[in-house]
């Protein structure tokens, strides 16, 4: 089977001044399901190697497949329809629309499917049901928890059945008992065969995945078994 992500030699260098390797050449294959965790300290490069990942910048050296598809040849339009349409994004802060609704903001996430409104709208009211939000549909996000608001967020990011799920340090601004149920969506998610990358320093968050890389001074080693 394809691998879901594929990275030969993958590196990102900022030229300065002063230049920084932010990423060294780095390989890695996630095979569709896995449930990854990838850890390392701060300025260690997990957002360099995330924002790669999620077609948000360019390396500036090696190669990135997600889903097969060879990502360095796309136009900046076409990583645009990939991201939107095979990744699902759950970040610390949310990032929710905060003048419209949880339907809204799931409902917006699907610009780059070509559904009818009104599979949409049922799209949307059944991935916020799945998180148990089915009766919060007309919530601004102002009026949420923080648990409620990264459910929402769950739900925007599974609306497009995305065959990845990128996370950064998704239970960073919830309370124990709130980062307790996300990581038990995250484990149902890959019970149902999702692809899960989940980004962190928590030990506690990455201890739930079944494999954990780790970032040193921008560079990528498999972690070995605790
Ligand atoms: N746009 C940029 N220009 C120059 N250097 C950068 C840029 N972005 C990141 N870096 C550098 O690359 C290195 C890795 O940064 P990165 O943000 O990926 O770390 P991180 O592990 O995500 O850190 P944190 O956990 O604190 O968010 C750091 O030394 C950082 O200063």
């Amino acid at each position: 089977m394809t691998p879901v992500i594929r990275l030969d030699g993958l590196a990102r260098s900022f030229a300065g001044p002063p230049p920084v390797t932010a990423l060294h050449p780095c390989d890695l294959t996630v095979e569709r399901g896995e449930y990854l965790a990838v850890t390392g300290p701060s300025g260690s490069g997990k957002s360099t190697l995330l924002h790669l990942l999620g077609l948000l910048d360019t390396p500036t050296a090696g190669g990135y497949t997600l889903d097969g598809i060879d990502t360095a040849r796309l136009t900046d339009r076409d990583r645009s329809t990939l991201r939107g349409r095979r990744i699902g994004f759950v970040f610390q802060s949310f990032h929710l629309i905060a003048h419209r609704t949880a339907e809204e903001n799931v409902l917006l996430a699907q610009v780059y499917n070509r559904a009818p409104r009104a599979e949409r709208r049922a799209r949307a009211r059944a991935a916020l049901r799945r998180v148990g939000l089915g009766h919060r549909l007309d919530a601004l996000p102002t009026t949420l928890s923080g648990g409620e608001r990264q459910r929402v967020a769950i739900a925007r990011a599974l609306v497009n059945r995305p065959s990845l799920l990128l996370c950064d340090e998704p239970t960073g601004n919830l309370d124990s008992a709130n980062a307790q149920a996300v990581l038990d969506d995250f484990d149902s998610l890959h019970a149902e065969g999702y692809t899960l990358v989940v980004i962190t320093h928590d030990p506690a968050v990455a201890a739930r995945a079944g494999r954990t890389v780790r970032i040193r001074d921008g560079r990528l080693a498999e972690a070995e078994e605790a």
